[in-house]
């Protein structure tokens, strides 16, 4: 297998290979095939032409990532979610190590691949280089206090629609939704999105303060009793879990109950427990300031809720919420496996840039 030429040329194994990690970028649900087939994360094509163009000027690329990840990573932990918190990098422990993946993981094919032939390895004191995690672990969505909002009075904090309905699932689809729409509610419907497969578009004009979902989790778990915790739901109740979306991008052969897992579920505060919310876990993500959407975890009562943090959402918009308040494109590729599209940031390609290696 040829690899890195004396000239810095790439060479075609790592054009496979990155054909083979953008089809592993993102795993689709079955219920998600059709739908993401044509709106998938796919590398575009111009990154795979990327390849040949001058080391110093081409784009971060896939396999980039990953071999930052192989050396810069403090054990061989490395696991892509969803969400992250508010805490430090330096945080990141005990759950990963739950989360870690074995020894045997090294012999991971396309990491071996990846790193093996490198000349050497990036330079993290490279100032093009954004800062990597120097661990990077699982941490469920977790809502992040928000400034109070400028122009609001007491009475606008609370939130309003008091009398939403409370979700408990399993819910039982409405035959009055449109063929497209999965979820609807008097507020918003979830259904085809331009950044990514699933969305929530306003089903009519919102503003600040409106709570528009209280959602109870389909079932809770902590790092170690996940598989226990999906093994006491029903057969439908599972169903509606395996139906989400799951990112896998770094680890082939992770399960698929683990991958929707770091893909979708909030931290609820519980000791140290996290839920799975099938319809909250629709919103996308998009960047400061395009997030119009705001998630709680109520501790007492145990439900998600999302308001609205923006001043006014037109019908037909799309809500979205922030996975994590100022990460970059790198970050929320690097540590949620997904190059954001939300159009409020450059995008990753746009904005990262590595010098040669
Ligand atoms: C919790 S899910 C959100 C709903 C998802 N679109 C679905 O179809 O179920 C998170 C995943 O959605 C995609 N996603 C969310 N926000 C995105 C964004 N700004 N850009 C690109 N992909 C995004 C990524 O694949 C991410 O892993």
């Amino acid at each position: 297998m040829e690899t890195l030429t004396e000239s810095g040329e790439i060479s075609n194994l790592d054009l496979q290979l990155e054909d083979r990690l953008s089809i592993q970028l993102e795993t689709t649900s079955p219920s998600q095939a059709d739908t993401e087939a044509n709106d998938s994360e796919e590398i575009p094509k111009h990154d795979l032409v990327a390849t040949s163009v001058s080391h110093a000027e081409r784009p971060l690329l896939c396999k980039d990532i990953l071999y930052m990840l192989h050396h810069w990573a403090s054990s061989d932990s490395i696991s892509i979610e969803y969400a992250c918190t508010s805490e430090s990098e330096d945080d990141l422990t005990s759950e990963s190590d739950t989360w870690s993946d074995s020894e045997e993981d090294d012999s991971d094919e396309s990491v071996l691949c990846l790193t093996s032939h490198g000349p050497r390895p990036l330079d993290s004191t490279n100032s093009l280089c954004p800062p990597l995690p120097r661990r990077l672990s699982f941490k469920p969505l977790e809502a992040v206090e928000e400034k109070s909002h400028e122009s609001a009075t007491d009475e606008d904090k609370e939130p309003r629609n008091v009398k939403i309905d409370l979700i408990q699932h399993p819910i039982t689809p409405s035959l009055e939704w449109p063929p497209n729409v999965i979820f609807q509610n008097d507020y918003f419907a979830v259904s085809e999105s331009k950044i990514a497969g699933w969305g929530a578009f306003a089903a009519t004009d919102l503003k600040y303060g409106d709570r528009i979902l209280m959602e109870t989790p389909l079932f809770t778990a902590d790092t170690s009793s996940l598989f226990k915790e999906f093994d006491k739901l029903n057969r439908g109740e599972q169903e509606v879990a395996l139906a989400l979306h799951a990112n896998d991008m770094c680890k082939p052969g992770t399960p698929k109950l683990q991958a929707i897992w770091t893909t979708n579920c909030f931290a609820t505060g519980l000791k140290g427990k996290a839920g799975l919310f099938p319809i909250a876990s629709r919103f996308n993500h998009s960047c400061h300031p395009k997030d119009n959407v705001e998630y709680n975890f109520n501790r007492h009562q145990k439900y998600l809720e999302m308001v609205v943090k923006a001043d006014s959402i037109a019908a037909g918009e799309e809500l979205t919420i922030s996975y994590g308040n100022q990460r970059t494109p790198m970050d929320l590729f690097v540590r949620y496996g997904f190059r954001c599209r939300c159009g409020a940031c450059p995008g990753l390609i746009e904005s990262t840039k590595l010098v040669a290696w």
